[in-house]
């Protein structure tokens, strides 16, 4: 792996892109509008200054890490990559048309993964040609901090993309898992659930925010209650993931809480608005 696009320059992709420049990979970052791009990159300069800030980064070390990274709003700057790791946001129709362009655009032997947070992997190979280089690489939220990478294979990912994915994981200082194809993978079948719940016990009025982000902090040893991590996530991710969940199991147990609809419709999306189930 020698060079890497990085596909959305959000919550995301800011963060994936930092990781990867930091692991010593050239990066173009690329999203549809510069003020986009010039967001994303922002976030980066602040995680890097505030790691020199702690003395855990040398300045000099922050400047070849910026340096590492290229910003555009084409696409087609990323043509001769290695691997493309697209975060674009979580909508299927919009994933699968970003992946037909992606593999019109970019060199026929790269690898298109995606960091869907709960969508088809399988869904997104079928609009390409080189549906066996079609992948799920799933990081978490910060990106620069917390440790897994989900490795999704659909259903026509060959063993050698998985190996390559595998390698690239562990060269980013990251642990892999590996997941066969399913709705929300491991992780966020389990916890956005958990996050859909703490939505329904505050707006059945059972209890406030701060009191149930309280109760799993101390009562469960959480590291951050669910309603603050929601917000740090994005509470039109969280919807997006229980949707998939609701659609594709077709169970009932997966219902999104009206209360994250009414957020999502508001525009209260958490921490990236300034508000969400908390004010920033
Ligand atoms: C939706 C999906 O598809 C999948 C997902 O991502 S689900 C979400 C998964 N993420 C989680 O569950 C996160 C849960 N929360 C946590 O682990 C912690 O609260 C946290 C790591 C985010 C912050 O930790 P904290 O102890 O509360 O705060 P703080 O002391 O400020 O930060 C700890 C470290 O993280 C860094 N950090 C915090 N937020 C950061 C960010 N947004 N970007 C980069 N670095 C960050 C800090 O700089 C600090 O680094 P050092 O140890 O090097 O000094
Ligand atoms: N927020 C989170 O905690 C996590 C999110 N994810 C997943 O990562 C992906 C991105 O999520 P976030 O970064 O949170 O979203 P975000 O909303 O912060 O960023 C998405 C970015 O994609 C850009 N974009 C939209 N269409 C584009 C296109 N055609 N080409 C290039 N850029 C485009 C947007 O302008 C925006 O900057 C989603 O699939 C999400 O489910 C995965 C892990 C954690």
């Amino acid at each position: 792996m020698e060079k890497v696009l990085v596909l959305g320059a959000g919550t995301m992709g800011s963060g994936i892109a930092q990781v990867v420049a930091q692991a010593g990979f050239p990066v173009v970052l690329c999203d549809v509008e510069d003020r986009f791009v010039q967001k994303g990159l922002s976030l980066i300069e602040k995680n890097l200054a505030r790691q020199v800030e702690k003395g855990k980064m040398a300045a000099a070390d922050k400047e070849a890490i910026l340096g590492r990274i290229k910003t555009t709003t084409n696409m087609a700057d990323g043509a001769d990559v290695d691997l493309v790791i697209e975060a674009v946001i979580e909508n299927l129709e919009l994933k699968i048309n970003v992946f037909r362009e992606l593999d019109r655009t970019i060199r026929k032997e790269a690898i298109l993964a995606s960091n869907t947070s709960a969508l088809s992997i399988s869904a997104l190979a079928a609009a390409t040609s080189r549906p066996e280089k079609v992948i799920g690489m799933h990081f978490f939220n910060p990106a620069p901090v917390m440790q897994l990478v989900e490795v999704v294979k659909g259903s026509a990912t060959s063993e050698e993309t998985f190996a390559t994915i595998k390698v690239m994981v562990e060269k980013l200082g990251k642990t892999a898992v590996a997941v066969n194809e399913a709705p929300g993978f491991i992780v966020n079948r389990m916890l956005v659930p958990m996050i859909n719940e703490a939505a329904y016990i505050l707006m059945e009025g059972v209890a406030s925010a701060e009191d149930i982000d309280t109760a799993m902090k101390l009562g469960a040893n959480h590291p951050i209650g669910p309603l603050a991590l929601a917000d740090m996530i994005g509470i039109d991710v969280c919807l997006a993931v229980m949707e998939t969940l609701y659609a594709e199991f077709s169970d009932a147990k997966y219902r999104p809480c009206p209360l994250l609809r009414k957020l999502v419709r508001a525009g209260y999306l958490g921490r990236k608005t300034g508000k969400g189930f908390y004010t920033y």
